[in-house]
Formats: C-alpha cells, structure tokens, sequence
C-alpha cells in the first residue's frame, strides 16, 4: 500500500515517540509574528535558553501594524510589541522581515513569496492559518505560544498523529465561482467541527486546475473546517511557483524538485475518510451567521430557524441570527453593507486584487460604503502597483492601505464601528471579529465584495459583473 504525502512528510520528521505515546515531530521552518512570540521568546529568556536552529526561523510583523503611517503605530501597546519582535529577533539571531526590509506582510504572505514554505517540509507558527502553507505540500501547523516555545528551543515538538481525510472535488467551477467559494462550499458541507482529528488533502480536477494562490486560499481555511491542517498535493505549478524564489536553493534545482514531486500522495495511498464534491454544484457562497461554516449561495435564503432539523440546530440559527440581526428566510442578496474589505492571509494576494480590479475599473463604491485593499505584504502591494491596480481601486473609491492583517482580525487602527455590517475576503466571522463588539461580518470572495462594494449590499458578482455573459 501507497503513502499519502501526510504520512511521508510526518515519517520523515519524526524523531521518536514520547512517553505519552505522541509523536516527537521535526519542524523545519517555524514562522513567528508579534502576538503569539514575545511571551514564548520570555520563556526562553527565564530558561536560559536560546534558539536551537535560528537559521529556520523567520519573523515578520502583521498583526498589530496600523496600514496607514506603519511605523508609528499610535496605540502605545502596538509600539511596544513591534519593539519587542526587534529586540527578540536580534538577541536570538532570527531573520526579521520588518517594515524596512521591503519583505514585510502577513505570514501566511510572506513564507510562500520567500520561497521559505517548500513541499515535504514540516511548518509550524503561532498562528491558526498555517494551514496555508500546504498548499505547497507543506504539513503546516498552527500552534499556541507554548509550542512555539518549544520550537524555539528545540526545533521539535509533540504532536499526535493525524488521520487523513482526501477531499475531492471533480468537474470544473462555473464562471463567477473562485477558490473562496470551493473553501467556503467544503466547510458549510462538512461543518466547522467536521475536520477534527484529520489533516485534509485536498485532491481533484479542480485543485490540479487552481493556481498556487488559490490552492493557498483553501488551504488557509483548513482549519475553520477543524481540520489540523490541509494540503495539496506538489506538481508541476509548485515548482514553477518556487523556482527563483529567494529561500531556494537553486544550486542542484532539478534535484530539489525531484525530491519536493517524491512527497506527493501515491495513487493506492490509504485515506481514513474520502469526500466527493461536484464542482458544479457550488456558487458563490457567502456567510450569514457567526461561523465560517454558516455559508449559503449567494442565490439562497438566510436560514429560519422554524425548519432547523434537530434543537441544536434552531438554537445555533436563532443565536447567529440574533447577533447578526438578519430577517430569517430572506434572500441573502440585498442586505445592505456598511463596509467592504479585500485583504487577510485567505485573499489578500496579487491574483486577488487582479481579479477584483478588472470588474471594478469604471465602476464606483455605493455612497455610504467604506471599501478597503489592504495588500497581504509589501511585496503584494508593489506587485499592484506596478501594474497600476491601486489607482483602479482608489479610483472606484477604495482606499489603498499598507500591508498586513488590517480588518480581518482588528488588532490595528482597522475596525468595524458599532453593528456595523462588512462584506469580507477574511476568514473569520466570529462575534465582535472585526474589532467592535457588535460588528457584523460576511465572508465572500475578494470579487463578490468588490460586487457589494459596488452593489451597496450583498450582491451576486455573476449579475453585477455580467461574469457568466464575459466568460461565454
Ligand atoms: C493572533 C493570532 C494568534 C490569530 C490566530 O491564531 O489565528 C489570528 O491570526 C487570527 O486569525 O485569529
Ligand atoms: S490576516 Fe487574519 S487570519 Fe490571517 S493571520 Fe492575520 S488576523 Fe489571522
């Protein structure tokens, strides 16, 4: 019997079985950002400890960084914790890709555009999306500060194995419906608990179709899925992607990428679990409550708790609709949007501000919207502007900010104002996520946003757009 590329990637970094029965596992690239490393780097220091392989970890600065005036964050709490990550990067020798370096954005940016994330390597960060780096083949974990700790003494850390569940979607998507929507399609069908245990492998026609920016963006929702962490298999476009990237080795390349193709999945590999998916069956799927896996086509009703199938279920629907303050068993389509947001770790790429560009050139933001671009790093951010992309979205009335995790998560200058409703290219819907305890957020597409952008409220990009007519 075949391997998966899971069991080749945990059996070629395990370094032994602890005591408890886990698995002592190798990490070969450990990424940290500013939240969840000062308190681990403290730990260290009380320990007298250092970093074992300083060599493999890689800082940059995402989170608390304001996207306008970068460097002179006014909350005092920010300065401090982008002091801290200098001073930590420099006492413990780690490469800092900080705001002068050119190099900065969010991690989950950063790590592929480096060519730091390679296949058949094992990643961990302090950071719940690192699932997004297996899109490379990549296992990428998140962890907690602790573990990051560890990692940081010790370049190990103990996991407990995963089972494997393959995820296949076959056929082809229908024009209007991108890789957020497959992401978003995958979660409402198998639920946001429905991964747990399980590393996902996602397989098929349509990932072996996708671009390596759209493998990245579901990957990057593995884990709103529960799942521990997601991958696609490596290929031709992985290497393509890599190739010349600065952390590549391009001394013997085609050996490099013999080896990174050897980890992919073997056609008799065993699966725990195998999910089939029709690519035509998915739309555009958008939010309407409190949890990524609350996802309806856009086309679709919000739910009403009066047809809920078990107790549980009427009690979930009723709580998210309460929150979300939306009519039960009305069109999703028409619900009015304060703000708009393309950016974050799931679309915040160049791919993404290209396509959400090419519908919003000679088109303007609905008055009373707020639409904001945020570019993953400053790499994404110069990439747009060369090719002029800034100046289309400012001109359909977006404003143009500087890299980082802006308001996705809010931890910056950015953020929702009482209940306050934004159709966004993040991840999280969370209650209070986008910075007010009140805020109300819709997960979507960078295109189906820059559509309510433009819309004023939730809006189907196919219509707007005339996508299905264009691609005809
Ligand atoms: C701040 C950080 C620890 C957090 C995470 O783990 O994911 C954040 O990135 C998020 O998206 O909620
Ligand atoms: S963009 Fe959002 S999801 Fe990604 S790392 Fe930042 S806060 Fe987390």
């Amino acid at each position: 019997m075949g391997k998966s590329l899971y069991e080749k990637v945990w059996e070629a970094h395990k370094v032994g079985t602890l005591a408890d029965g886990r698995t002592q596992l190798f990490i070969g690239t450990h990424l940290i950002h500013e939240v969840t490393s000062p308190q681990a780097f403290g730990m260290l220091r009380d320990l007298g400890l250092t970093v074992k392989y300083p060599g493999r970890t890689f800082a940059t600065i995402d989170h608390i960084v304001p996207t306008i005036n970068q460097d002179a964050p006014a909350d005092p709490l920010a300065a401090e914790m982008m002091q801290a990550l200098r001073q930590n990067a420099d006492d413990f020798g780690v490469t800092y890709f900080d705001l002068a370096s050119g190099k900065q954005g969010i991690v989950h940016v950063v790590g592929p555009e480096q060519g730091i994330t390679q296949p058949g390597t094992t990643i961990a960060c302090g950071d719940s999306h690192t699932a997004t780096h297996g899109a490379f083949g990549a296992i990428a974990f998140g962890i907690g500060t602790t573990q990051v700790r560890d990692v940081l003494a010790t370049q190990t850390m103990a996991m407990e194995p995963l089972k494997v569940r393959r995820i296949e979607v076959n056929g082809r998507l229908r024009p209007g419906v991108y890789a957020k929507d497959v992401t978003l399609h995958i979660i409402r069908k198998l639920g946001a608990k429905g991964g747990i245990g399980f590393a996902y492998e996602y397989a098929g026609e349509v990932f072996d179709a996708m671009t390596m920016e759209e493998r990245m963006t579901v990957c990057n929702m593995a884990i709103e899925g529960g799942a521990r962490c997601g991958y696609v298999n490596p290929d031709h476009k992985t290497v393509e992607y890599l190739k010349g990237r600065p952390y590549v080795d391009m001394s013997d390349f085609e050996a490099t990428a013999a080896k990174w193709l050897s980890f992919a999945s073997d056609a008799d590999a065993h699966y725990d679990d195998v999910v089939k998916i029709d690519a035509a069956e998915i739309e555009p799927t958008v939010t309407w409550g409190i949890s990524p896996d609350h996802g309806i086509a856009v086309s679709e009703s919000i739910p009403d708790p009066a047809s809920a199938t078990s107790p549980d279920e009427k009690a979930t629907i009723e709580e998210a609709l309460a929150y979300m303050k939306l009519p039960a068993g009305t069109p999703i389509k028409g619900v009015k949007i304060d703000v708009a947001f393309i950016g974050s770790c799931t679309n915040g790429r160049l791919s993404d501000f290209r396509e959400a560009a090419k519908f919003l050139k000679g088109r303007k933001v609905a008055a009373g919207v707020q639409a904001i671009a945020v570019p993953g790093s400053q790499i994404v951010a110069i990439q747009c502007e060369q090719e002029g992309l800034d100046k289309i979205f400012e001109e359909a009335g977006f404003e143009w900010r500087g890299a980082g995790c802006s308001m996705c998560l809010a931890m910056n200058p950015d953020k929702l104002v009482g209940d306050q409703i934004c159709a966004s290219s993040s991840n999280r819907n969370f209650k209070g996520r986008q910075g007010s305890p009140t805020g109300r957020t819709i997960l979507m597409s960078p295109v189906m946003v820059a559509a309510a952008a433009v819309s004023g409220s939730v809006a189907d990009a196919r219509e707007v757009f005339e996508i299905a007519t264009a691609a005809a």
